[in-house]
């Protein structure tokens, strides 16, 4: 095909989404992919946890791992408190191209600072590059195999607290076992499951939410 699914994802979103408007850009989204292209967003069930989330932490400081199209990124924005801000990365350049688009069209390119590259070199940069302290929420949703290495390398680097909460995509589907074991074994989190399908389908999926303890 000669366009690709971001691709299309983002022309729905122009066709149907108004600028400016945060909740018009994540349900256009929400309808290209429940019916016209399935897109691994995290979707509308397990959006509602997340904003939950969001909305408890009201971080100052977010990161964000793996952007794709931008659509969690919309969702996590669209809650911070004035003067807060999301960093997100995403390693993939074409989904990082459609994701700054669909942030844009959302008008919220002021909160959020999309970052193009690999998460292992960059976690190590956050303190030097972009000035950050510690982040009070850290949203997994990339390779989820990389879940556990750069949840330690957020540990080394120094970059969680007491108290940063971090969400977990796609613990049961496509899953991250050895994460998962890590964070509700270690004495260092406090961590619960939240029950949800993956987005989109009927399929069991779940958030898992672990709190830093330090
Ligand atoms: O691989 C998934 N996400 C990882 C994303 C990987 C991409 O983001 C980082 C990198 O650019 C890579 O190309 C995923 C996969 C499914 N799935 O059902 O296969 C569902 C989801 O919610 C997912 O986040
Ligand atoms: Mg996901």
């Amino acid at each position: 095909t000669r366009t690709t699914r971001p691709q299309r994802l983002l022309r729905a979103v122009q066709k149907n989404a108004t600028r400016n408007n945060p909740l018009s850009v994540i349900s256009a989204i929400d309808d290209f992919c429940r019916h016209r292209e399935w897109a691994m967003n995290v979707g509308d069930e397990k959006g509602f946890i997340l904003d939950s989330v969001v909305n408890e932490v009201s971080p100052v400081t977010a990161l964000e791992l793996g952007a794709y199209c931008g659509y969690s990124a919309v969702r996590i924005a669209r809650l911070l408190p004035p003067g807060a801000c999301l960093i997100t990365l995403e390693f993939n350049p074409d989904y990082a191209a459609i994701a700054r688009q669909v942030i844009a069209w959302a008008g919220l390119e002021d909160k959020v600072q999309l970052v193009e590259g690999a998460s292992g070199d960059w976690i190590p940069r956050m303190k030097e590059h972009f000035g950050i302290e510690t982040f009070d929420f850290v949203f997994l949703d990339h390779w989820k195999d990389s879940y556990l290495p750069d949840t330690k390398l957020l540990e080394e680097c120094g970059l969680l607290r007491k108290g940063t909460v971090l969400l977990a995509d796609n613990v049961i589907c496509p899953g991250a076992p050895d994460y998962l074991e890590y964070v509700r074994k270690s004495l260092s989190y406090e961590s619960r499951f939240f029950k949800s399908h993956l987005e989109y389908t009927k399929a069991e999926d779940g958030l898992e939410k672990s709190v830093y303890l330090s």
